[in-house]
């Protein structure tokens, strides 16, 4: 590219400067003609630019304001993404409604969500309505808002009907699928994709249902420390695991992308095991952990030269 430089701002939670802006992210970057520059949310943002991209995972209604304000005296500066498009992940209903949009080319592979229902604080009697809509048991209950924190992470899984009881609405309840302890979870930045295996929830067999509790609090399943990703049972399954096609997992990346108006997120991918070839997206994050991918400073610098090159074309027009 030109001699020029790029300043790209960004505004992450302190925990999210700790793991992600690492040493040698900035290094990376910086050999390749971009600075990041961390914005100081005491200041007034316009005042702290130029600035070519701002990235940023931080809510609430002051910093729109202040993005928003940012945008109109920038119309050229990119902002990576839009607070409207990020928002529509927040809620764990329609979050996956853009899931049964898609077309997938190919006879091999099938994409879709597990059936799932809401339930509100007014709804009447839970076991009505997790029969009429065809959901069996187990079912995962979780909290409607997917706001980062942590209360939006207690997933339950209800085993048994009695097991309802002990639910607190608004939640969308979701089908458990089996599908042999191992998720996929894919990297969006961009145009560029990773997928990972991780550990998950292991198979409830229909037998053992009976020998069961009626209800299983969980949180953060597939974030547990290496340590514990190390055990080795959990490594061999991992091993194992047939990771999806990259074709596949290029075109739903893709696909999605373009729906969700974003660039920076991952998406939680599960096979039903009785399907074979049919995956099933359960969850979708803003701007996840990259720093847990091996060599992520390329991965990110690619993306961000993307962005500078968005911006040199902005600059000639
Ligand atoms: O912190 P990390 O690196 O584990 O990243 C979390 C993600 O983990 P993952 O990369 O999918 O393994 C995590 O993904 P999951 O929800 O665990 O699938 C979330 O994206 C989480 O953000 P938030 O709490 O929903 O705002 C992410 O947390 P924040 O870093 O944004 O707080
Ligand atoms: N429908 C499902 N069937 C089977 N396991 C699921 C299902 N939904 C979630 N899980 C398991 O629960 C974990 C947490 O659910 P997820 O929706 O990804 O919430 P979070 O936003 O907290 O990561 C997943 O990583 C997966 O292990
Ligand atoms: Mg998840
Ligand atoms: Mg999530």
């Amino acid at each position: 590219m030109s001699e020029r430089r790029f300043r790209f701002g960004y505004v992450l939670a302190s925990k999210k400067v700790s793991s992600f802006i690492q040493d040698s992210l900035i290094k990376h970057a910086q050999e390749n003609g971009i600075d990041l520059v961390q914005i100081d949310l005491d200041k007034p943002l316009i005042e702290q630019g130029p600035f070519d991209c701002i990235f940023h995972k931080l809510y609430g209604p002051e910093w729109r304001k202040q993005l928003e304000e940012f945008a109109l005296q920038n119309p050229t500066a990119i902002i990576v993404d839009p607070i409207d498009a990020i928002e529509k992940l927040h809620n764990r209903l329609t979050m996956l409604d853009v899931v049964n949009e898609l077309k997938i080319a190919g006879d091999n592979e099938t994409i879709g969500i597990p059936i799932q229902i809401f339930v509100g604080e007014n709804s009447e009697s839970l076991l009505d309505a997790v029969t009429s809509q065809g959901l069996h048991f187990p079912v995962i209950a979780k909290p409607l808002i997917a706001n980062g924190s942590a209360d939006s992470h207690q997933m339950s899984l209800v085993l048994k009907p009695e097991g309802l009881e002990g639910l607190k609405p608004p939640i969308v309840l979701q089908e458990f699928v089996n599908h042999g302890g191992v998720i996929f979870k894919v990297y969006v930045a961009g145009e560029h994709v990773k997928c990972v295996k991780r550990r998950s929830l292991p198979d409830i067999p229909e037998e053992k249902l009976g020998m069961l509790e009626d209800l299983i609090s969980f949180s953060q399943i597939s974030n547990l420390t290496a340590q514990d990703q190390n055990d080795d049972s959990f490594a061999e399954l991992i091993e194992k695991a047939v990771m999806p096609t990259s074709r596949f997992v290029t075109d739903v990346a893709n696909q999605l992308r373009d729906a969700l108006k974003l660039h920076l997120f991952n998406f939680d991918m599960i096979r039903d095991e009785k399907v074979g070839n049919r995956y099933l997206v359960i969850d979708i994050n803003y701007f996840p952990g990259y720093a847990k991918i091996p060599n992520y400073e390329t991965m990110m610098t690619a993306f961000f030269l993307d962005i500078a090159r968005e911006q040199l074309n902005n600059d000639s027009r």
